[in-house]
């Protein structure tokens, strides 16, 4: 089967990768010249591990292609998986904008039976949506079908998520289309769900918003446990060895981030509103969630006092290690009330770059970023964040006080090397 995937972003290159891997012939589409241009010449436009590897093995052997031309793209291939954006709109509801444009275009080149698969995050009732706009668009009455067949990789493990998932969700309406989604995913070894298009779409939403109320559960209770002098981490592990409860997305620290918890939640809460429902816990997670980093810097108000013309090296802008995605990631919420209360930032991120301004410079080594500061806070979980000697480091820094964001260093090595230190639920 001849595979379009439209979007070339974090899922869609990753999608298009592991049918590659997978025997399968592909062809990525995208708006944006300069990103179809890279990924042509074997560069990735963003950062993720090992799929950069994968792209240049694949356009090399001939079975990998991209293409700005959409009319083309759209007519030689079978089936199409739709992998473009859908951001948080003003309302907090899921913007369908670029979904709605692929789904239109689809329309008006429909040539040939297609099986077009939802792939973006998108709400319940979208699989509709998609069918009703490829009608609207469609010249002629050639038939098509539309699948949901939402995607659970993580950034910074994309690839080994794509390749390896839990399970693969289909939301069908025609047993065709199961036929050839089937036919796609024979290679997998996971369980399947075939299930209902709407289903398909709620599931994604619920798998995000129980992981994102997990997170928000620990962090609320590691305030406490400060409070009573509790270990986190010991408390989490405590909990999470017990197999219904597990001990993933228990790790305590700045809040979640990232393009896709903050705005699935945001969505979810819409879906539940305009359905006259309320959702309290998730409303709960989200307070939780939003109040979690102005929490590390009133520790670091606690232990300096006044931030007025304060220095403070921020290590990490990422939203978590091993990509260069910065939407929603808590450092910048963290940035944002420091600067508020005057001080000025020193950040590093070994893969995000920043422009500079008068509160804000990005410098490139984490000895120069720790150099003559008056707090150090740790909001991204780099490895490379693990193994800094604070001993060497000590003499340049003006005032030695860590906060540690992610729960990450270790609390006799930092304070022997002469460090003040907070990190949540570690006192
Ligand atoms: N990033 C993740 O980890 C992740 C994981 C699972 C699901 N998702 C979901 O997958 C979807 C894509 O996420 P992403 O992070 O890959 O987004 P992204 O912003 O990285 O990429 C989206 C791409 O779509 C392109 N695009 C927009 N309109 C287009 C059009 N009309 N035709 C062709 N290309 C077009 C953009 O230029 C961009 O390259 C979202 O719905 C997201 O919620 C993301
Ligand atoms: O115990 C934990 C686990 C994660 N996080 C934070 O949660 C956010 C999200 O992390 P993660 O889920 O690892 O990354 P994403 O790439 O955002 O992946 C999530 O969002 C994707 C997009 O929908 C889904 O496909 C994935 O299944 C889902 O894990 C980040 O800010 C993490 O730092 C914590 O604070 N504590």
């Amino acid at each position: 089967m001849k595979i379009l995937i439209v979007g070339t972003g974090y899922v869609g290159t990753t999608t298009a990768l592991v049918f590659c891997e997978k025997g399968h012939q592909v062809t990525g589409l995208d708006v944006d010249e300069e990103k179809i241009k890279k990924l042509q010449s074997g560069e990735l436009h963003f950062f993720e591990p090992g799929l950069g590897e994968l792209l240049k093995k694949h356009l090399r052997e001939g079975n990998l292609s991209f293409t700005q031309d959409e009319s083309k793209a759209i007519e030689e291939n079978d089936v199409i998986f739709i992998c473009v954006g859908t951001p948080q709109d003003k309302d907090g509801s899921a913007d369908l904008r670029y979904v709605q444009k692929v789904a239109e275009r689809i329309g008006e080149n429909l040539n040939t039976y297609k099986v077009i698969v939802d792939k973006s995050t998108v709400p319940v009732g979208t699989a509709d949506k998609v069918a009703r706009w490829i009608l609207e668009h469609r010249k002629n009455a050639i038939p098509f079908d539309v699948v949901s067949n939402p995607e659970f990789l993580r950034e910074g493990s994309a690839l080994q998520d794509a390749l390896n998932p839990d399970r693969i969700v289909i939301g069908y309406s025609s047993e065709k289309a199961l036929h050839s989604m089937r036919e796609l995913y024979k290679d997998f070894a996971c369980p399947f769900v075939e299930t209902t298009p709407k289903t398909a779409e709620m599931i994604k939403y619920a798998a995000n918003s129980f992981l994102a109320l997990k997170i928000s559960y620990i962090n609320e209770l590691a305030r406490l446990c400060d409070l009573l002098g509790i270990k986190i981490d010991d408390l989490s592990k405590g909990i999470g060895l017990d197999h219904r409860i597990g001990e993933a997305f228990l790790k305590a620290g700045v809040g979640y981030g990232g393009s896709c918890f903050p705005k699935d939640v945001s969505a979810l809460l819409k879906t539940a509103e305009t359905n006259h429902q309320t959702l309290s816990i998730l409303e709960a997670a989200v307070k939780v969630n939003q109040t979690q980093p102005k929490y590390f810097v009133e520790k670091l108000q606690a232990a300096l006092g006044s931030l007025e013309n304060k220095v403070i090296a921020v290590l990490g802008l990422a939203f978590k290690s091993n990509t260069d995605d910065i939407r929603e990631s808590p450092s910048f919420k963290i940035i944002d009330h420091l600067v508020q209360a005057g001080a000025k930032i020193k950040a590093h991120d070994p893969t995000v770059k920043m422009g500079s301004s008068p509160s804000f410079k990005q410098v490139s080594t984490v000895e120069e970023c720790v150099s003559d500061t008056d707090a150090i806070i740790l909001c991204t979980d780099w490895e490379q964040y693990k193994n800094i000697d604070w001993m060497s480091v000590r003499k340049s820094v003006r005032f030695p006080f860590i906060v540690d964001g992610k729960n990450m260093l270790n609390a006799n090595e930092v304070k022997h090397a002469g460090y003040g230190y907070y990190a949540l639920g570690k006192s």
